[in-house]
């Protein structure tokens, strides 16, 4: 007798041109220790461009350690060893000499609380253009402009972008944030649990954005919400315990999974 997985989280229709996607990350062998914890163990994903792709797994699996490690923000922990190759648009991001500033020109990052600057909302996109040297007024207001529109927010905000940044909701403030990634041209936007503060308003609006950037980025996020993996991402990836378990179009992880962990994490079995 053959059994199949009912699909457990209706996933909506997505185009299927994944195989023609260039790469822009690709983790080889991958392996982190947090002294002698292992936390990620020879992680190999290759993540395709303008895709959204999501990490799901239960609490400790580490989720935020690999998205974390995209952006070389782990090295900063002295605990910290890693092994094997994280390959960015073809350079080895990990290797002794990679120029780590082009990193921080290219992948934008998106955390769990939304964490704006204390000054105007205004100053809070113009940061950092002016950090890569544009002085000139008009084209700060232009990049301003675009950038909130691409967060969808500027309607809300563009008769008070003198108003300090926390003087918005949390929603908003989250989606100010977006525009901040988005006012450096990055490549990659990685997001870390970006709606697990927000309301579930606030949440669509930043799902509906994320749909809308992945046209222009490629989009990694971290989600502890199964739903939300399967309403916005193309590729998911199950975590457990450091390894990645299965990784596959979205609708195979949530429909037919070919792994038995991965049909009991995402029918609530454990997590
Ligand atoms: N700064 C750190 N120092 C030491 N160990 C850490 C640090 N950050 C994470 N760890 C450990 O690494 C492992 C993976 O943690 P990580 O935060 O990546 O998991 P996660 O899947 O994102 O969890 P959660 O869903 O709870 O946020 C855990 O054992 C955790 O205790």
């Amino acid at each position: 007798m053959t059994t199949t997985v009912k699909p457990k989280i209706q996933v909506p229709e997505k185009k299927k041109e994944s195989a023609s996607r260039g790469s822009v990350y690709q983790s080889n062998q991958l392996n982190l220790w947090y002294d002698t914890n292992h936390a990620l163990k020879n992680i190999d994903l290759d993540i395709k461009e303008n895709e959204v792709t999501a990490i799901i797994g239960p609490s400790g699996c580490g989720k935020s350690t690999y998205i974390k490690t995209l952006n070389r923000m782990t090295e900063t922990i002295p605990s910290v060893k890693t092994s094997g190759e994280i390959i960015y648009r073809g350079k080895n991001i990990l290797e002794k000499g990679y120029k780590f500033e082009e990193l921080r020109t290219k992948v934008g990052m998106v955390f769990q609380k939304p964490n704006p600057f204390p000054k105007s909302i205004y100053e809070n996109i113009a940061y950092g253009p002016r950090i890569h040297g544009i002085k000139n007024k008009k084209i700060l207001d232009q990049i301003v402009e675009k950038s909130l529109r691409g967060a969808a927010i500027w309607d809300e905000v563009k008769d008070r972008l003198n108003e300090n940044a926390y003087s918005l909701s949390g929603g908003q403030q989250q989606r100010i944030c977006i525009a901040r990634c988005l006012a450096i041209e990055p490549d990659v936007i990685l997001m870390d649990e970006p709606t697990s503060a927000l309301d579930p308003i606030s949440t669509l609006k930043v799902e509906e954005l994320v749909q809308e950037l992945k046209k222009e980025y490629s989009i990694i996020i971290v989600t502890h919400n199964m739903q939300q993996a399967a309403r916005i991402s193309d590729k998911t990836a199950f975590f457990l315990n450091g390894e990645v378990i299965e990784f596959d179009e979205t609708d195979k992880i949530f429909s037919n999974p070919s792994d038995k962990r991965t049909e009991d994490y995402i029918s609530g079995r454990f997590g």
